[in-house]
């Protein structure tokens, strides 16, 4: 089944274009990243799709069912990760929980274990209004993920958390999407889009300018590959006489780097030569996608 399934989306704020002919389809069970600089239009997009905000034009199915005008039914079924200034006040972590656990029918055992899942459990007698960031931001996936619902949406989740706690949160969100759960989410990270999506939507300026797998989204930049040899493996005059070596550049620190549009032969020629040791390959990143569909560096 499809799970999104949104035609010609618009949203305009005077004269601005939000969103502008949006399509975006999501299969069930898909895990999908909305990848922009600021201002892209990705939580417009998002709010849209989540029956938050009203489209000015076009249309949104999620899970067979219209959004719009707002479908309780569906809320049930889909989890949004709320801002952290959206908390009911003055509560606890756990009596957070609890509430919205409560208010989808929930018990408290299993609402508990969600805080054990984002690493909350010190923190369970602790005054939401006196979290950090990070924590409050884990909080806020806990109660949009506590009524395990089969789609959901998540804006910048790992906007606050330092590296240790987006490696854990990353973790979770693979883990919910193996279980087969559709989870749809904004981020300004390339690596995050790389490590986690099946497929990327890279928005800019109100526009979907491409939705595809992260590697088909590289492949179809035709940009060479680098591979770098460690230093003292290879003077200029042999790199560049290897098959399939287009150019050679030299790096102070890291050796010999081999420009080459078929990696294949040159590492195949590496291996012969017993010269693999310390190789380092690079081909492009989604940072080289967004510059060759806007023109512009890629600014999170
Ligand atoms: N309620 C509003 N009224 C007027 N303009 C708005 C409103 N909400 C968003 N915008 C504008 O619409 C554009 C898209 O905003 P949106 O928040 O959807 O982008 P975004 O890609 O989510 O950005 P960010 O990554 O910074 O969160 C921006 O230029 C923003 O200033």
């Amino acid at each position: 089944m499809t799970a999104i399934l949104a035609r010609g989306l618009i949203k305009t704020y005077g004269d601005l274009t939000a969103v502008d002919h949006v399509d975006l389809e999501v299969g069930e069970g898909e895990f999908v990243g909305v990848l922009g600089p600021n201002g892209a239009g990705k939580t417009t997009l998002l709010e849209m799709i989540e029956g938050l905000r009203r489209p000015d034009g076009g249309e949104v199915r999620v899970l067979g069912e219209a959004v719009w005008p707002r479908n309780g039914g569906l809320q049930a079924r889909i989890g949004v990760q709320l801002q952290a200034s959206s908390f009911f006040e003055r509560l606890t972590v756990r009596e957070q929980i609890h509430t919205f656990a409560s208010l989808y029918g929930v018990g408290r055992a299993p609402a508990d274990e969600w805080l054990e899942r984002v690493g909350l459990v010190d923190k369970i007698s602790t005054r939401v209004e006196d979290l950090s960031g990070g924590q409050a931001q884990r909080l806020s996936i806990a109660c949009a993920l506590v009524h395990d619902p089969e789609l959901v949406f998540l804006d910048e989740p790992t906007s606050a958390l330092d590296p240790q706690a987006r490696r854990n949160l990353w973790d979770l969100l693979s883990s919910i999407n193996d279980a087969g759960r559709t989870v749809v989410l904004t981020t300004h990270h390339m690596d995050e889009a790389e490590a986690l999506c099946d497929r990327v939507a890279v928005m800019d300026r109100g526009r979907v300018l491409v939705l595809d797998t992260p590697a088909s989204l590289v492949r179809g930049l035709d940009a060479p590959a680098r591979i770098t040899v460690a230093p003292g493996v290879l003077d200029h005059a042999a790199a560049l006489e290897l098959p399939g070596v287009a150019e050679v550049e030299h790096d102070d620190l890291d050796g010999i780097v081999l420009v080459t549009r078929d990696p294949s032969t040159v590492l195949a020629e590496l291996a012969t030569s017993r010269r693999l040791d310390g190789v380092r390959v690079q081909t492009g990143t989604l940072e080289d996608v967004f510059l060759s569909l806007t023109g512009r560096e890629y600014r999170a």
